[in-house]
């Protein structure tokens, strides 16, 4: 009965709504003995195919008693060291990562019914990483990310608006804004790299690489 209702919530019902996944395959054979080589290749198609936000991620972290927090950020540069993305480190993520370095990546590109899903440890990037990245993004970005004490409770919006024209006309477009220390990347050096391709009737194909040491790693085929 309760079953019944919940189901109505939405039209047509979410239990009904379901894609027959027909692209690809994907075998131990086809893929590349390097996961970052592969992780490449698919990354290369996911623009190429005009994949909106591409480099979008799922980054699941978990706090001291092992309380998980998941949210989207985004890629911004990769190689054999990890994957990079940028951050204000006092928001719940940079907490949880300050208290627990173990976190999880999870990329979706439905149009291409492919997934990566990505497990390692994460480390700070060094200062120079963070503020070259920084100095590259729109001046506008700057100022948003120095105004907003990201994850923190604030009255209402006026908290950061104010603060974006205080840090104006410190800072007009033009000069430089310092990085403010609160503000950097992270890496994930990853143990763990799956890619799943979505296959018919749920029989989906999943090729892991798993690693013992350094750029030692095992490939393997997972159930669905
Ligand atoms: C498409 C998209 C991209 C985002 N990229 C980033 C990012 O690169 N860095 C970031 O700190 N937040 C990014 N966000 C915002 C985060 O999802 C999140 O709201 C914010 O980082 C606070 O997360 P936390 O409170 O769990 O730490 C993005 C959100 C979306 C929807």
């Amino acid at each position: 009965m309760l079953y019944k209702s919940y189901m109505s919530f939405t039209k047509p019902s979410l239990a009904d709504l379901r894609e027959n996944y027909t692209k690809a395959g994907l075998s131990v054979e086809d893929v590349e003995p390097d996961p970052f080589l592969q992780f490449k290749n698919w990354m290369d198609e996911a623009i190429a195919n005009h994949i909106v936000d591409a480099n979008a991620m799922t980054l699941a972290t978990a706090d001291k008693d092992g309380m998980p927090s998941a949210r989207i950020v985004l890629l911004k540069h990769y190689d054999r060291d990890g994957f990079c993305f940028f951050t204000n480190y006092t928001s719940q993520k940079g907490k949880d990562l300050a208290n627990n370095p173990h976190a999880a990546l999870v990329l979706h590109w439905k149009e291409l019914e492919r997934q990566i899903c990505i497990r390692g440890t994460v480390h700070k990037t060094s200062h120079q990483e963070s503020e070259s990245y920084f100095h590259m993004r729109p001046h506008g970005s700057q100022i948003g990310a120095t105004a907003s004490p990201q994850s923190h409770q604030i009255a209402d919006r006026s908290v950061i608006e104010n603060r974006e024209v205080e840090l104006l006309k410190d800072y007009p477009e033009g000069t430089t804004v310092p990085l403010p220390e609160f503000w950097g990347g992270y890496r994930l050096d990853p143990h763990y790299i799956e890619f799943w391709q979505g296959r018919p009737s749920r029989l989906h194909d999943r090729i892991v690489y798993t690693r013992e040491h350094r750029n030692d790693w095992q490939i393997s085929r997972l159930a669905p």
